[in-house]
């Protein structure tokens, strides 16, 4: 029944507004709950104990955990089963127990999982990172690039350049999320790297998909190219070498260009010099021209957003306004890009979708 309060306003219209609003103003229990299980290592001592697990086993397994918390396991457990992190199985004792046991999500969260997610969950909620959120309103106001420039005086990447644990943590989260893309990307897009003798990964990081590349393409010679604190202390092998560098300045002659998750963190006349430094590189190997494999997200059209994807529509939004907040990047959708492409010279593009909120588009450019 739609009650009308002294003000003429309908209540149960009011109750939704009011719930929608907490829904988002605490939206971030969620992120730092799960966090907190991580901080715990739940996902693996679950997975550990093999079976199904009690709360009182699991209280019992937690190290360091002091006594008197030990009443407020089962309210964190109680969220992460509500988010799908959990679920609780019956053990069919006399007691007629619950048990914690992992979800699809959890498993991406253990450390001895090869696509863990964990370094990349780890990275994201770092303080250095959650930080710059609360000075968005400011940097609205302000000259700086970032509002990561305005909380920490410095750019991700110069911050990156002279923080280890950021550093190491960035670096390990965009590997652990590359090892996932990766053996998607190389079975859905082998034919681009046919008939390629050379390739160089520009911001490359750690090289872990271009050690797929080089493992799946044996005769490729492929370079990586990041920042000196990125890839000093890294080993060449085989046909994969690291070069510290800089992309903005000068990228090594190459037959094609990969560059992911690259273009997302620049701003348009950014991304055009990146995109002349490419095409200098090919051009400096083959004067009958080569590629650019860019794998980036393409944002879903405005009318899309509004319709039935709303997940990953929030996923796509969530990761522009990241590159707001971090970097002076944004998502783009096709329109956008193909605009970046011609203004850079190249003739045409071709975009294959990779992942549902992710594609891949390989440029073609020929002189
Ligand atoms: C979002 S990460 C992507 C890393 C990797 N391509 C991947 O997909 O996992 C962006 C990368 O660009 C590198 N980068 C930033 N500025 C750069 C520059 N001026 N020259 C070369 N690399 C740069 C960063 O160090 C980082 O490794
Ligand atoms: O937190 C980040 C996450 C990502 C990222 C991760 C998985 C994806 O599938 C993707 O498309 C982007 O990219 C970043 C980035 O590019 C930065 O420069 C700084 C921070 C991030």
């Amino acid at each position: 029944m739609d009650m009308v309060n002294a003000n003429g306003e309908h209540v149960n219209e009011l109750l939704q507004a009011q719930a929608h609003v907490w829904n988002h103003i605490f939206n971030f229990i969620n992120s730092m709950s799960l966090k907190c299980a991580i901080d715990l290592g739940i996902p693996d001592i679950i997975q550990n104990h093999g079976k199904p697990m009690t709360i009182t086993e699991l209280v019992a397994a937690l190290p360091m955990l002091n006594p008197t918390k030990a009443c407020n396991i089962y309210r964190l457990m109680r969220i992460l089963v509500h988010s799908g992190f959990f679920a609780q199985r019956n053990l069919c004792n006399d007691a007629q127990e619950d048990g914690y046991v992992l979800t699809n999500a959890s498993r991406l969260l253990l450390k001895d999982n090869p696509l863990s997610v964990t370094p990349f969950l780890k990275a994201m909620l770092d303080p250095i990172l959650t930080e710059p959120w609360h000075c968005l309103g400011t940097w609205f106001k302000n000259n700086d690039h970032t509002p990561f420039d305005t909380t920490h005086g410095k750019t991700f990447w110069d911050y990156a350049g002279h923080d280890q644990k950021l550093n190491s943590l960035f670096n390990e989260g965009m590997a652990s999320d590359a090892r996932l893309v990766n053996s998607i990307l190389i079975d859905k897009c082998k034919k681009v790297f046919e008939g390629l003798n050379s390739l160089v990964d520009v911001g490359g990081g750690t090289g872990t998909l271009s050690k797929a590349i080089v493992d799946a393409f044996p005769h490729l010679e492929c370079i990586v190219l990041d920042l000196p604190h990125v890839v000093a202390n890294l080993q060449d092998s085989g046909n994969l070498k690291y070069v510290a560098g800089d992309m903005f300045k000068e990228i090594p002659a190459s037959d094609a260009i990969l560059l992911k998750w690259i273009l997302h963190d620049w701003n348009d006349d950014e991304c055009l010099k990146i995109l002349k430094r490419c095409k200098e590189a090919i051009s400096r190997q083959n004067k009958k021209g080569g590629k650019v494999m860019i794998i980036d997200m393409v944002l879903m059209k405005n009318e899309k957003m509004n319709g039935e994807a709303f997940n990953s529509t929030e996923t796509q939004l969530f990761f522009d306004m990241l590159m707001m907040v971090l970097v002076t990047g944004k998502e783009r959708q096709e329109e956008e890009w193909a605009k970046l492409f011609f203004a850079a010279g190249f003739s045409n593009y071709k975009i294959t979708p990779i992942l549902e909120t992710e594609s891949s588009k390989s440029l073609e450019w020929i002189r």
